[in-house]
């Protein structure tokens, strides 16, 4: 089992270190760990954000552990050689074009959503979010137009074979969960939002035990403050998805519980190769603090043991951990607790 662990940026480093700490109590054969950089610091030690070293390193694993980049310092470099590259490399370089986003309650914690608790308490959705497409992988640039004004363009677009395999992928999540997909999109306006509609549209004779609704992303985003139990699986492009999945997580209660598989085609002795992540960044601003909540990453490996090990028991140990620690009152700052990073992995390794 080789697992490529990239800290990355900020808290990154923070709460990587909490989910290695649990991985490593698990007593997992042959368990090895490999650590590269990735970001702003690879970028400082490197010269670049993805360095190929660490790209070879992630080729060379079973899966990926990814803490988070993204650095105020670099916002001015040009855009290559950003941290955020590192990321998006990754998903590009491995096909990493499935992106799993659960959200569900937990129970004792529905007070701490930014919904009225009864309203909280019926969240259990899963957002399948496209990875490899759209506008953040489209052409972009800045040009001048003929009146001297800059501007900046960016081209959104989905082929029709990027639609169909994530929205197999999702049918067959809907399949094994409640049997109702939403697909978000914004077909009103868009042509690759018109295509997305219609290939999901083609699909779904293939699935007659699941009910398929469609549903512009605005009134998405409403729906899931208005009403957020009556989904079950959302599948939606890059942008959409990772908007409403940072939505999702104050549903839940705070955007340091929400973890996510990022999911390919490739098979490996043990399971799929996967990147596992919590959906957050960096966080500049609680960074070296111990401050951070490392739960969605320690959920994360969880998913990882799951998807690319087919460990079940030993993600359920571990999501059984989380939930009792958090039931027990175990609260970081983003919950309006006291418990720093490190006190929420001793909480979280003392349960499992
Ligand atoms: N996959 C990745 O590596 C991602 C990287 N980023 C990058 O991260 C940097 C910061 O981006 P932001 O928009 O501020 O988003 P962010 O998710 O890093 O932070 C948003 C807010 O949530 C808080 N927060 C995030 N994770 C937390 C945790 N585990 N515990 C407690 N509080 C937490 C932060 O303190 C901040 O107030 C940027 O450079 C951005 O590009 C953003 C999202 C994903
Ligand atoms: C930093 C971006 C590239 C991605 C992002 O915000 C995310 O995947 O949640
Ligand atoms: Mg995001």
């Amino acid at each position: 089992m080789k697992i490529a662990v990239f800290p990355g940026d900020g808290i990154g480093p923070e709460v990587t270190h909490e989910a290695v700490r649990v991985l490593q109590a698990l007593d997992l054969p042959g368990l090895t760990l490999f650590e590269g950089d990735v970001g702003g610091i690879a970028y400082r030690r490197h010269g670049h954000p993805l360095p190929p070293e660490t790209l070879e390193m992630a080729r060379a694993a079973d899966a990926v552990l990814f803490g988070a980049v993204g650095d105020p310092s670099c916002d001015g470099l040009e855009r290559h050689l950003r941290p955020e590259q590192a990321i998006l490399g990754l998903r590009a370089e491995l096909g990493l074009f499935a992106n799993l986003r659960p959200a569900t309650t937990f129970p004792g914690l529905e007070g701490m959503s930014a919904l009225r608790p009864e309203i909280a308490a019926a969240i259990d959705l899963l957002i399948v979010r496209e990875l490899n497409g759209d506008v953040y992988f489209g052409d972009k640039g800045t040009r001048t137009l003929d009146d001297g004004q800059r501007q900046g363009w960016d081209m959104m677009a989905y082929a029709e074979g990027e639609v169909r395999r994530i929205a197999h992928l999702a049918f067959r999540a809907a399949q094994g969960r409640k049997r109702r997909l939403v697909s978000v999109d914004k077909a009103n306006v868009l042509e690759t939002s018109q295509l997305w509609r219609d290939v999901v549209n083609e699909l779904a004779p293939e699935y007659p035990g699941v009910t398929l609704e469609h549903m512009y992303v605005d009134n998405a985003a409403m729906q899931l403050v208005r009403e957020p139990g009556r989904f079950d699986v959302i599948v939606t492009g890059n942008l959409f998805g990772d908007i409403l999945s940072d939505q999702a997580s104050m549903c839940v209660g705070s955007i340091g519980l929400l973890a996510s598989a990022s999911l390919g085609e490739r098979e490996t002795a043990f399971g799929t190769f996967g990147l596992y992540e919590p959906i957050h960044g960096s966080a500049p601003d609680i960074a070296g603090q111990g401050r951070a909540n490392p739960m969605a990453t320690i959920l994360s490996a969880a998913m990882m043991l799951r998807h690319s090990f087919g460990r079940e028991a030993d993600a359920a140990r571990i999501e059984s951990a989380v939930a009792r620690a958090l039931a027990d009152g175990v609260r970081g700052g983003d919950l309006g607790g006291e418990a720093g990073t490190a006190a929420i992995g001793d909480a979280v390794l003392e349960r499992l």
